[in-house]
């Protein structure tokens, strides 16, 4: 007898490398799609979830978390995890119990998709790949962060607006302009907070025009607590790159310019919007807060490296700008290679050996800096400071996703926590194969040492606590190793009522690889190394996500009656026209745009 398999054959739904067949439902048969990332596409409830331990009962909240996960198979077979469709996990914790809520963000890709029951939207960021029935359609997947802001919950990627959901539901409730007051193409998936104003300080690049021309227009935003933009001001980079995250200080906002470029006659052509260029600078741009001008931006150029997420950043007494991330020594996106035509200074790319510690930079805002003229630029001023930089300090911790405890942004801060690689300790190939996504296989937390610990008043060292931190020349290592078939996701800090800084508890998802499913543990957040407190099972496994956040529930219920009908700010109110450049190609040739009716 036939096996059912045998049945239905197998037939490719592509062709020289281009979904051809989009009614055969079938995903393609790549790693990007395989293993941990295997498309899940579940949305759905779980009540009271199963779990091992205890869950500390003073944990009442909710972490959120995003993911991307393709809700149909690609355009491209060989389409990247990053151009997957935003869905959003809540894990609502209270009384020592958890329950589990998955939805996707209803973007315009979503409903443009949903109508067709197919993909339509091409390469990551390239819309000349796209089906021309989409044409003006906003094609952001808000896959990347999602955000707690003034009642809402912002599901953001950096190349499109946010779109905002209500925490409790998850509904998608519509595309979100800050109330008309931010209108760019594009918008950052790492907005900062700062713990004593309540702003929001923000950014965009690529924001000059349709938010897909390699512009090299920066915009930084402020919004007030009350939902005010209070700050604008338009900068220009010196070429078209990635700008991922940010920080803030009290005065200052740091920008990480990462030397992955955009070509503009690459995209036409169909290719990748980005290209890993080893032979360009990694940059930094410095400019202040309040009362920006285009001129008050300093650039800061270093040797050519890959920035990943910052952990703290905050002013010394000299006036100095202390800006602390994970920086890699080679292409971590090695899905978007160099151009053929470019030879890597090193002759050979070092795949898979990158080494990423966590690198201090101490700028001065102040440095003597010179206007410049680019290739990008144009005949716009690009403002390099004279000199150019290098690290502080390099901690050799070898790991990502750097967290802190979110009431320190601005501030001199002690605790930082990474997923962390550590390929000494053994790992089952056999059972898991290739780690999807990357052998974070420990979750590490790393107290600065009495030396690289500045508080505010002494600049250099403090007086007070942290007895406890003196192995190691940086800090304290206090890690935890999951096992040989686990790693872990995206940590986040959940901060202890009254507790100082860095006392509570750490949460993160595991990914089991060889019974392909999740736990999310949880963790007291400065003793990582004596194991989870609480794991808690999922009957089902996710896709590896980006970036989460935790929410007290105070918060939420707070916000849920002021959003009230009757409530004193009301109902989020969304986007109510089409963007900007969304109008001007429906002026130019009369096309419509999605999501709007008109
Ligand atoms: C981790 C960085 C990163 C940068 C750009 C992206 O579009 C993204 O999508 C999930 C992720
Ligand atoms: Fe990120």
């Amino acid at each position: 007898m036939a096996h059912i398999h045998d049945l239905a054959p197998e037939i490719s739904n592509y062709a020289s490398g281009r979904l051809t067949s989009p009614d055969r439902v079938k995903f393609p048969n790549t790693p990007v799609f395989a293993s941990m990332n295997k498309p899940s596409r579940f949305e759905g409830d779980i009540m009271d979830l199963e779990f091992t331990g205890t869950i500390p009962a003073d944990i009442n909240g909710t972490f959120y978390r995003v993911q991307p996960d393709h809700r149909f198979p690609p355009l491209f077979e060989d389409d990247i995890h990053f151009n997957g469709d935003g869905s959003v996990t809540a894990i609502r914790i209270a009384a020592g119990h958890a329950d589990f809520k998955q939805r996707y963000v209803r973007t315009d890709r979503y409903k443009a998709e949903t109508a067709a029951r197919r993909s339509l939207f091409g390469r990551y960021r390239n819309p000349f790949t796209d089906n021309e029935s989409v044409k003006g359609v906003i094609r952001t997947a808000s896959n990347t962060n999602v955000i707690f802001w003034r009642g809402m919950l912002l599901a953001t990627k950096e190349d499109g607006p946010p779109f905002a959901m209500d925490p409790v539901t998850l509904e998608t409730l519509g595309r979100y302009d800050f109330e008309g007051q931010i209108l760019s193409p594009t918008f950052t998936a790492h907005p900062k907070f700062d713990p004593d104003t309540g702003e929001m300080v923000c950014f965009a690049y690529e924001a000059g025009g349709d938010g897909a021309d390699c512009s090299v227009d920066v915009a930084v935003w402020t919004i007030d607590a009350d939902g005010k933009k209070t700050e604008e001001c338009w900068y220009k980079a010196p070429f078209a790159g990635m700008i991922h995250d940010c920080g803030i200080t009290r005065n200052w906002v740091v920008l990480a310019l990462t030397p992955i470029k955009m070509d503009y006659q690459r995209m036409k052509r169909g290719g990748n919007k980005f290209a890993w260029d080893p032979n360009e600078d990694q940059w930094y741009a410095v400019l202040p807060r309040r009362g920006g001008r285009s001129e008050d931006i300093t650039w800061f150029r270093a040797d050519n490296a890959f920035h990943g997420h910052v952990a703290g950043c905050y002013e010394l007494p000299s006036g100095e700008v202390v800006f602390d991330l994970t920086v890699a020594d080679g292409n971590v996106f090695f899905f978007f290679p160099p151009d053929d035509n470019i030879t890597p200074p090193d002759g050979v790319a070092k795949r898979n050996k990158l080494s990423s510690p966590t690198m201090r930079w101490i700028f001065d805002p102040k440095a003597k800096k010179s206007p410049i003229r680019t290739k990008d630029a144009g005949d716009a001023d690009v403002w390099v400071a004279d000199d150019r930089v290098k690290p502080a300090v390099v901690w050799p911790t070898n790991g990502e996703f750097s967290r802190i405890d979110d009431r320190f942004v601005t501030k001199p801060y002690r605790h930082f926590w990474q997923a962390v690689v550590d390929g000494s300790r053994p790992y089952d190939f056999a059972k898991c194969g290739p780690p999807a996504g990357g052998l974070f296989n420990c979750l590490g937390h790393y107290t600065w040492s009495e030396e690289h610990y500045h508080t505010a008043e002494s600049g250099t060292s403090a007086q007070n606590g942290a007895g406890d931190v003196a192995k190691g020349k940086y800090g304290l290592e206090d890690v935890y190793f999951a096992g040989p078939t686990m790693t872990f996701q995206e940590p986040t800090f959940i901060p202890r009522e009254g507790g100082s800084e860095g006392e509570g508890y750490l949460i993160a998802l595991l990914n089991h690889l060889d019974q392909l499913r999740n736990d999310i543990v949880i963790f007291d957040a400065q003793n990582l190394s004596k194991g989870p407190l609480a794991v808690i099972h999922l009957p089902l496994k996710l896709k590896l996500g980006l970036h989460g956040n935790w929410v007290d529930n105070r918060e939420i219920q707070a916000w849920q009656e002021r959003r009230a009908e009757d409530g004193d700010v009301g109902p989020v109110q969304v986007a109510k026209e089409p963007l900007p450049w969304q109008k001007q190609l429906q002026g130019q040739n009369g096309l419509g745009t999605n999501g709007v009716s008109h």
